[in-house]
């Protein structure tokens, strides 16, 4: 144990602090580099160049530097990050740092695993240590992320990268049972990494939370957070923090909106993209391929894929939590050789957190919806990821090929597109993504279907899992969301050969799909034509032409020949010409568009579902649409609304206060009746035991039964059973002479 710190060591820490906090102040203003350059384009710092003060009033200039310590960074800082083995800055902690060490708000672009995480980390560390911030100043950070699993990553990089700071940080996430404890302890906390409905629930819900001193605020995947799920939430939260703050907002596919920047009032920011010059908009050790896979030949592939790929670690992404269990739960009965996991949002978190941290521990295949699709750094690399449904849009695709080939490591991904998604292959293309297609060798193809449909025609035992139900499930929820989806050029269900894909799926028959059927009344779906549209058969589809040679490279490392680089469908170069702009869509649970759209009164909660989704309840509140589509609320009817509630909310407390006190009253007089009769059926039992000569088990049983059952009918049909032994089994006249015969024995 270390003896307890004298007072005045204490007092000689805070002096090397103060002094420390001066230089580190003094070291910043000298150097800062100019607002709107890029550090990145000034001559790296060699090795051997003086750091920190060079004469009285010189310091050493800190943009430009390639490695953390050449940084004017507290010595706390630069402990926690040696320990973590970072010395190397990458491009992008290069490139913002500079600015961000000296308070400038930061909107920075970079690559999926190019190290975003420490180029806000590092700044909200010093930022708080350099304004002494302490335990009793209260919230000084926020960090949001969109996802649980993101956030707890970073708190993991926050703990580890400021071990030897005095902060103290919570992580604050939805789907956690200890949100009453989290409330007790919410205002001690400096940096809070959090998803954005916890934040608000606290901001809503927990007496005296206060933020109103907040320093910086960091978006993490700052697009999805920006977007129209988290759209009312992020309002909400940002008319509660004070306006003077440093804001940094990252991601690998960046937003430039003039308007999402004025919601977050953004002072000046520095946007900092350093691979916007880059040739591609991915990781240049990522090795992507696409290859057309109809819609039915979807389960095979995957299931071929897996099979002739035991050895790796495969990231599988499906459009919807029902297509996961459904592929989960059936793969699983067939028992491929290698583990898989599944994760999506309808998981109990304790559980979702399980399943990340096996999947970074262990070679295994995980199933996922795009949950995992963003800022997820698992430990151990990815080898493959694989897109059997199509993302919603490049900016999905991108961080979802993201999740492999991270810092210097490799990876590769394949994308199964149908034919009537060969439109995604095109906006891939044009926005900088080098992706290869190729075909897969039918020869080495190992169909699944006819097994599923075994495993579904299966006589369902109880205790198992409804695969039937599950499949049926998956069937319908894929075909709304290519419904719904906005991109019809890319998403349409018309097109999906719809029966062939229920087989596929192993179901005996094709369900009913009503809101196809509403939509396209009239027409018939379907089967096959699409692909005869597109001038693709069954038969070519793996078949296309080879247009030029394509490198045997490709087919090596996309490996044991099961998948070989084929050219695009439309012969060399995917066309470009018969495109329309599209904006990107988005998927079934994304386009819950709400009507109201309106930054939300102070303290007021937005629910949300486990997609990240706001639901809607306070749209009955809006009576104005302006020309803008905003929409207005008017105070009156807000308040008239609330009082309403109150009221609606008493009635609803007396109820249940009554009903709670009924059901109590009713079990007690139900546990005095079983006394009762317990007591009962032990001298009943006692008599039936003297004279069967029996252990005594069945008394327990008997107690047992009526124990378990806790129906009125069961307790009178016991009745009505022991009143028939009584009656029946043994006459006046017997149990006199029974009787005798105890008083006897006893005597005797
Ligand atoms: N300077 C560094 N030196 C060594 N490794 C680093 C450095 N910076 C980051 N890394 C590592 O690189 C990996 C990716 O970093 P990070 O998760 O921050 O990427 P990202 O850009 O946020 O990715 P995404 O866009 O997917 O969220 C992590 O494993 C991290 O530890």
């Amino acid at each position: 144990m270390r003896p307890p710190k004298s007072r005045e060591s204490r007092k000689q820490k805070r002096l090397s602090e103060v002094q420390e906090i001066e230089l580190l102040e003094s070291w910043i203003e000298n150097g800062k580099p100019e607002s709107g350059s890029n550090p990145l384009s000034l001559p790296p710092l060699s090795k051997d160049s003086p750091v920190g003060r060079i004469d009285d009033n010189t310091f050493s200039a800190y943009a430009g530097s390639q490695r953390f310590d050449q940084l004017p960074l507290s010595q706390k800082t630069k402990d926690g990050l040696k320990e973590a083995k970072f010395t190397k800055m990458t491009d992008i902690q290069r490139a913002s740092l500079p600015h961000a060490l000296c308070g400038r708000d930061i909107l920075g672009a970079a690559k999926t695993g190019s190290g975003k995480t420490l180029a806000f980390i590092i700044p909200v560390l010093e930022k708080l240590y350099r304004a002494r911030w302490g335990p009793e100043f209260g919230v000084g950070s926020i960090i949001i992320s969109p996802t649980r699993e993101l956030a707890a990553q970073l708190f993991d990089v926050l703990k580890s990268v400021g071990k030897h700071h005095n902060f103290s940080a919570g992580l604050l996430i939805g789907g956690r049972k200890d949100v009453d404890m989290e409330k007790e302890h919410v205002n001690d906390l400096n940096i809070l990494v959090c998803t954005p409905g916890r934040l608000l629930q606290h901001m809503d819900e927990t007496p005296n939370f206060d933020c109103s001193e907040l320093q910086v605020l960091v978006l993490d995947e700052a697009d999805r957070i920006l977007d129209v799920g988290f759209k009312k939430a992020l309002n909400a939260i940002v008319s509660q923090l004070p306006k003077h703050r440093q804001t940094f907002l990252f991601s690998a596919t960046q937003t430039k909106s003039v308007q999402d920047l004025a919601r977050l009032s953004l002072k000046d920011p520095e946007y900092l993209s350093v691979h916007e010059e880059s040739v591609t908009a991915t990781p240049n050790r990522l090795h992507q391929t696409a290859m057309i896979v109809p819609l039915d030949k979807k389960m095979d592939m995957l299931w071929s894929f897996i099979k002739s790929h035991l050895n790796s670690k495969i990231l599988v992404f499906l459009s919807s939590c029902k297509q996961v269990r459904f592929v989960f739960e059936a793969f699983k009965k067939l028992h491929p050789g290698i583990p898989l996991k599944c994760l999506h949002g309808r998981m109990k978190q304790e559980r979702r957190m399980g399943i990340y941290s096996q999947f970074c521990e262990t070679r295994s295949v995980l199933f996922s919806t795009d949950v995992a699709s963003r800022g997820l750094d698992f430990n151990k690399a990815v080898d493959w990821v694989v897109q059997v449904d199509c993302p919603e849009d490049v900016a999905a695709y991108i961080h979802r090929v993201g999740r492999t080939a991270r810092y210097l490591s490799g990876g590769k991904s394949v994308l199964f597109l149908m034919p009537s998604e060969m439109k995604m292959l095109e906006k891939l293309q044009e926005k900088k993504i080098p992706i290869q297609f190729i075909k897969a060798n039918t020869k080495r193809l190992q169909p699944v279907s006819g097994l599923l449909a075994a495993l579904l025609a299966k006589k369902d035992d109880k205790r198992d899992v409804d695969l039937r139900h599950l499949a049926h499930r998956a069937f319908i929820t894929y075909l709304r969301s290519i419904h719904k989806h906005r991109d019809k050029e890319v998403f349409d269900v018309l097109k999906l050969p719809i029966e062939e894909f229920s087989a596929s799926l192993g179901l005996p028959m094709t369900p009913k799909i009503r809101f196809l059927n509403q939509k396209s009344k009239g027409k018939k779906v379907p089967a096959e034509s699409s692909l005869q549209e597109e001038n693709y058969s069954k038969e070519n589809l793996f078949e296309l032409p080879r247009e030029s040679p394509v490198t045997s490279k490709l087919e090596e490392e996309v490996d044991e020949d099961f998948l070989s680089a084929k050219t695009p469908p439309h012969g060399g170069q995917v066309k470009s010409t018969d495109i329309a702009d599209i904006e990107p869509g988005t998927r079934l649970l994304k386009k819950k568009k709400l009507k109201i759209n309106v930054h939300r009164p102070v303290g007021t909660r937005v629910v949300f579902d486990d997609e990240g989704n706001t639901l809607p309840p306070l749209a009955t509140l809006a009576d104005r649409i302006n020309g803008d589509g905003s929409v207005q609320l008017d105070e009156d009817t807000v308040s008239k609304r609330y009082a309403n509630l109150r009221e609606e909310l008493k009635e609803e407390d007396k109820e249940d206060k009554l009903m709670d006190r009924q059901r109590r009253k009713e079990k007690r007089m139900k546990e005095k009746m079983k006394r009762r009769r317990g007591r009962k059926d032990e001298d009943d039992a006692e008599g039936e035991e003297d004279l069967s000569g029996s252990d005594g088990d069945r008394t327990n049983k008997k107690s047992k039964m009526y124990f378990d059952s806790d129906s009125d009918d069961a307790e009178k049909k016991r009745d009505k059973d022991n009143s028939t032994i009584h009656a029946d089994s043994i006459s006046l006249k017997e149990q006199e002479e029974l009787a005798l015969k105890l008083l006897s024995s006893m005597h005797s």
